[in-house]
């Protein structure tokens, strides 16, 4: 578990467009065009506590897609929340690896419970993505993080804030037309329980219903980058590419 005081990037994020909606929300728009000067703040590996960059965006907006290509463009560590309860759910199953001492942190009867609610597309209990995520977080030893696909309810980040002691240093945002999402989700063809139409469907309730509140939140806050998840892959890293040149001399 880490604690640290909350780091404030208003440099940093006056970089970018300020978007004031209608709903006074403020969002920080990142365009490829922009040239970003790196500023002069505390860093936090001075610190020696994680930065950590939540990546939140609906079923198919690319999440995992853009993180992969973060990473080892600029050394984040990738979590994927749904990737932990996956691996928790195969784990201690027949179809699964089997029981493994990494990846197993809870009993059995939860990987059952995780599949139920994959196929449903509800959410999993908060305490058990926390737990999950807080130890990706110990074990690693990155001290930066991207965290995708979570939280995924207002719930799930009042528990992270709980259970973790701290915010996210800031949230990225992938805004993309949901016929868009759908059509990326009925071919991503990786064999998951959630990739069908009628799942689809339901996690675009939740999504809306749950999960939008999440992002306005942290809009609120000044913490939110949002990007258009449109277009290629590659023009999409364009876009996000300059929210993480910014950062290489903070972190
Ligand atoms: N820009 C893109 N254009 C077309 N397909 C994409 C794009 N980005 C990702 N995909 C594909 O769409 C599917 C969903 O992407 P993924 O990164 O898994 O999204 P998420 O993690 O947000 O659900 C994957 O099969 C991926 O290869
Ligand atoms: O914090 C999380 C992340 C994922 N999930 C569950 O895992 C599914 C797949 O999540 P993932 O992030 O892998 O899906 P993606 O958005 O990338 O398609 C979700 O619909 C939820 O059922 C969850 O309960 N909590
Ligand atoms: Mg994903």
């Amino acid at each position: 578990m880490y604690r640290r005081r909350l780091t404030s990037l208003p440099l940093f994020f006056s970089h970018f467009h300020q978007v004031k909606r209608a709903d006074q929300l403020k969002i920080y728009q990142a365009f490829s065009t922009e040239i970003i000067n790196p500023v002069e703040s505390e860093s936090s590996s001075t610190r020696n506590s994680p930065y950590v960059a939540f990546v939140l965006g609906g079923p198919g907006s690319g999440k995992g897609t853009q993180c992969l290509k973060i990473a080892e463009t600029f050394g984040f560590e990738h979590i994927g929340a749904g990737d932990l309860l996956r691996k928790e759910m195969y784990s201690s199953t027949e179809e699964g690896s089997g029981p493994t001492k990494f990846c197993n942190i809870f009993p059995s009867e939860f990987s059952a419970m995780i599949q139920k609610l994959m196929r449903e597309g509800s959410i999993a209990p908060s305490e058990v993505t926390v737990k999950l995520i807080q130890k990706a977080i110990e074990s690693a030893e990155n001290r930066k993080f991207l965290i995708d696909g979570f939280p995924r309810s207002e719930e799930n980040r009042t528990a992270y804030e709980r259970i973790i002691g701290a915010e996210p240093n800031f949230v990225l945002f992938f805004d993309c037309p949901e016929e868009v999402m759908v059509k990326r989700v009925l071919n991503r063809n990786e064999g998951r329980v959630d990739d069908n139409e009628h799942t689809v469907k339901e996690r675009l309730k939740v999504y809306k219903a749950v999960t939008l509140p999440v992002v306005n939140h942290y809009a609120k806050k000044g913490k939110l980058y949002k990007v258009d998840g449109t277009g290629t892959q590659e023009e999409i890293f364009e876009r996000v590419r300059p929210i993480f040149s910014s950062l290489s001399s903070l972190v």
